[in-house]
């Protein structure tokens, strides 16, 4: 069988650089294109150095129409704004979509479904096995205690982090709410400062840290009267991201368009 194409775009970002090494030392799968934004000193430039390897003689894009149209698949950690213009190319070409891009608006979200009429896309706030399986416990967790229980959520991410709370500390507040019963959104607080009162019993809380090199560390504190239960998850290479949004690639490859999450890749049915 012939390899799954994959365009890599935000080709030269961190997690770009970290998709291209994982592309070309998986199997089934290869480095079909590599996209930039238009002006970026990095157009032209062959993908594979970018990266930090061999040429692979790619050289770096700012025109997806036609890199996506010899493809299959597209992996895409960019920003919301680049996110949506790929999703429309991507549905126009028919190719599978992977989308980590974080910091994704309500309006973004209804743009995404729109654009998974036409094609496969598989969209995380986080791509690797852990969080995802760490999100299956919370929703457990968050069942089995009652409201006498506080959940907060803790994330820290690196410095150049321009996204908060982080996708994936807002995909484990969803977990805790599906485990609850209750909407995220009317329960949420996502910033303390000052005079904020007591806590609203059964609130979901968030506190996002930022510094350093962290790559991403995430706890969910369920605090009782007199006990606390966390759970977390350490991510210390970027790669684990890039193999989980490898394998939503392969498993979405061939499947119905429609709108899919990695606990579908994963098979987590709870
Ligand atoms: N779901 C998950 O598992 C994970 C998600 N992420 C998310 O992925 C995103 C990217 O993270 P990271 O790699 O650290 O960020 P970087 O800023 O290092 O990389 C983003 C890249 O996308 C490029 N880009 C922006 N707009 C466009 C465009 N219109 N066309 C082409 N390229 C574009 C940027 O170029 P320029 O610098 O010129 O703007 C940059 O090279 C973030 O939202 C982050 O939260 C990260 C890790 C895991
Ligand atoms: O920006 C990052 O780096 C990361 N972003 C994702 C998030 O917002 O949760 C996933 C990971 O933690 C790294």
């Amino acid at each position: 069988m012939t390899d799954m194409g994959l365009v890599i775009v935000g080709a030269a970002g961190r997690m770009g650089r970290t998709l291209i090494r994982l592309v070309t030392e998986t199997e089934g799968v290869t480095v079909a294109g590599a996209i930039e934004r238009e002006g970026s000193p990095f157009v032209g430039q062959d993908a594979g150095v970018v990266a930090g390897l061999p040429a692979l003689g790619i050289a770096i894009s700012d025109d997806p129409l036609p890199v996506f149209a010899q493809a299959q698949g597209v992996l895409d950690f960019t920003s919301p704004a680049a996110t949506l213009g790929f999703a429309e190319i991507a549905a126009q070409a028919r190719i599978v979509h992977v989308i980590g891009t974080t910091g994704l608006s309500a309006e973004d979200h209804a743009a995404i479904d729109a654009a998974a009429r036409h094609a496969a896309i598989v969209q995380s706030g986080n791509m690797s096995l852990g969080v995802n399986l760490l999100a299956q416990l919370v929703r457990q967790a968050a069942r089995a205690l009652d409201e006498d229980f506080d959940i907060e959520v803790l994330e820290m991410h690196h410095r150049h982090k321009v996204d908060a709370p982080s996708g994936t500390a807002l995909l484990l507040g969803q977990a805790a709410a599906e485990g609850r019963e209750i909407d995220l959104a009317e329960h949420a607080v996502r910033v303390r400062d000052g005079i904020t009162g007591p806590r609203p019993r059964g609130a979901i809380g968030f506190a996002a840290l930022r510094g350093g090199s962290v790559i991403g560390d995430h706890s969910v504190m369920l605090a009782g009267e007199g006990e606390m239960i966390t759970l977390s998850h350490h991510a210390s290479d970027r790669a684990l991201f890039a193999r989980g949004a490898i394998k939503a690639a392969l498993w979405a490859h061939g499947r119905k368009p429609g709108r899919y999450s990695m606990a579908d890749v994963l098979g987590f049915t709870d």
